[in-house]
């Protein structure tokens, strides 16, 4: 069989990382508040013997554990946030809470953040006892969902030294991620205006709702006339209040804009805000906006996509055996056809109906696409070179963000197909240490992509991480 040197240490050390994975599933925490899931990953850190550095950037669920000596820095990254409102009794094949209204995995973090450090175990005892140089290093990012813990651990330095950086995301299909990613901000519009008596008094109202009305109006309008790779998106934060009978004075609504690049994005927002300022001039209010987040598009290296493609070729798909395939079968009854064509068509293959979990992995020369979403490991990507795998963890066509993600979360095929990640991420990690030619062709990959402009950080400099703001939402 064909083996790489660092399977072994992964294939020893895989089953502390999956109890790690198991805890963080059962306790599913919420963008800037995973201080249960950042606890636990810092326990798992110092029991394997790597020093910790906590409250990265000022966050206090961003840390980071580090072994090893001299040599080149790898690190992995990790991610532990869950998602609102999708708690779901694992491995049951219907919708049904564990707990009404709570968050639960729907995003496969509790497997991201538990494999990345399972790889970096690996190559902490795989450098130990061949007596190799080099550093290596977990770092637990909070709020990928939403709050850009990595854009403000980037802005404040946090892998200014970092030679490769090594990531994944739980996928139904294993695939090298070739393509680029959407940058985008996330930011608050605030209305407010003059509550009133609405039948006795309404020619004094002012209306904080009216205006934050004609804004998404105004914004459906606008996006008949933005670029095509555009998306914007809203959800409101706070209505006014639940009195029909009162002009409602304060309203807050919260934008997603995207785009292929953040000065393509930032140019987007600018039109945004003059809607905003629109509506308001229109019912005689006030609008204040706040930026809580943003990320940049991601920047793909093909030397080290190369590298870890050898690698995904040489390991083949995870071992899932035929109770596996039976467990997925029966989740995959639950998906759409066209769930399941979502999923071949996201790692650039033509969709087939015959399998429930993959047997094969996504071929070098695949045109993979660029993800559809956003993710902060973009900014990362633009100081670091980076690469990232889709694993493989669910039933194929299990959509991101539903309950049967966080269904299948822990089962065997999950924590299988978790092993199977960190096993290509930790290969691809020794390679760039035995490598130093491999480095600086990443090196100059993302030198020659990056440009003499070089990173500009998509944050306003007055940005701080929106911990208190995201906490729990
Ligand atoms: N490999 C992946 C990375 C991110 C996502 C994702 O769904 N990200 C969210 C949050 C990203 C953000 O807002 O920064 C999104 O696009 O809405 C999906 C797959």
């Amino acid at each position: 069989m064909n083996e790489h040197p660092v399977w072994s240490y992964v294939h020893r050390a895989q089953g502390d990382l999956h109890a790690l994975s198991n805890a963080v599933w059962a306790t599913p925490e919420t963008c800037y508040a995973e201080t249960r899931s950042a606890a636990a990953h810092v326990a798992e850190l110092k029991r394997q013997g790597f020093t910790v550095t906590e409250n990265i950037a000022g966050i206090p669920t961003a840390i980071m554990g580090e072994a090893g000596e001299g040599g080149p820095v790898i690190a992995f990254l990790g991610e532990y946030d869950a998602l609102a409102g999708l708690s779901q009794i694992a491995d049951l094949v219907e919708r049904k809470p564990m707990e009404q209204g709570a968050n639960g995995h729907g995003c496969g973090h509790n497997l991201l953040g538990s494999a990345a450090m399972l790889a970096a175990v690996a190559v902490r005892d795989w450098l130990r006892d061949t007596g190799t140089p080099g550093r290596v290093r977990y770092y637990g990012c909070p709020a990928e969902e939403g709050g850009a813990g990595k854009t403000f651990m980037v802005r404040d330095g946090a892998f200014a030294d970092v030679d490769i950086a090594i990531s994944w995301h739980p996928h139904s299909i294993p695939a090298v991620m070739l393509g680029s990613s959407l940058a985008n901000a996330r930011v608050d519009f605030s209305f407010t205006g003059r509550a009133s008596h609405a039948a006795a008094s309404p020619h004094l109202g002012r209306s904080a709702l009216d205006a934050m009305e004609l804004m998404n109006v105004g914004v459906n309008y606008l996006r008949e006339h933005m670029p095509d790779s555009a998306r914007i998106h809203y959800a409101i934060i706070d209505g006014g209040g639940i009195s029909p009978n009162v002009v409602q004075g304060e309203t807050k609504v919260r934008y997603v804009v995207r785009d292929k690049t953040a000065p393509e994005m930032l140019k987007l927002l600018a039109r945004v805000r003059k809607v905003a300022q629109g509506a308001a001039l229109m019912t005689e209010t006030e609008v204040q906006d706040e930026v809580l987040a943003a990320v940049s598009n991601l920047i793909p290296n093909d030397p080290l996509c190369a590298a870890m493609q050898r690698n995904l070729d040489l390991l083949g798909p995870p071992p899932f055996d035929d109770l596996d395939r039976a467990y997925a079968a029966r989740f995959q009854a639950t998906m759409t056809e066209e769930d399941i064509a979502t999923a071949y068509e996201s790692v650039g293959m033509r969709p087939r109906a015959d399998l429930a979990l993959p047997d094969f992995v996504v071929p070098e020369g695949t045109p993979v696409p660029a993800l559809a979403g956003s993710t902060d490991v973009a900014d990362v990507s633009w100081v670091v070179p980076t690469v990232q795998l889709w694993g493989a963890t669910y039933a194929i066509g299990t959509p991101f963000h539903s309950w049967q993600m966080v269904a299948q979360g822990k089962s065997p095929l999950a924590l299988k197909g978790m092993t199977h990640a960190a096993a290509v991420m930790a290969a691809t990690g020794v390679d760039a240490i035995l490598d130093s030619d491999l480095r600086k062709r990443a090196r100059d990959d993302l030198a020659a992509r990056v440009g003499p402009q070089g990173y500009v950080c998509p944050l306003p400099s007055e940005a701080e991480p929106p911990v208190a703001a995201m906490a729990g939402k």
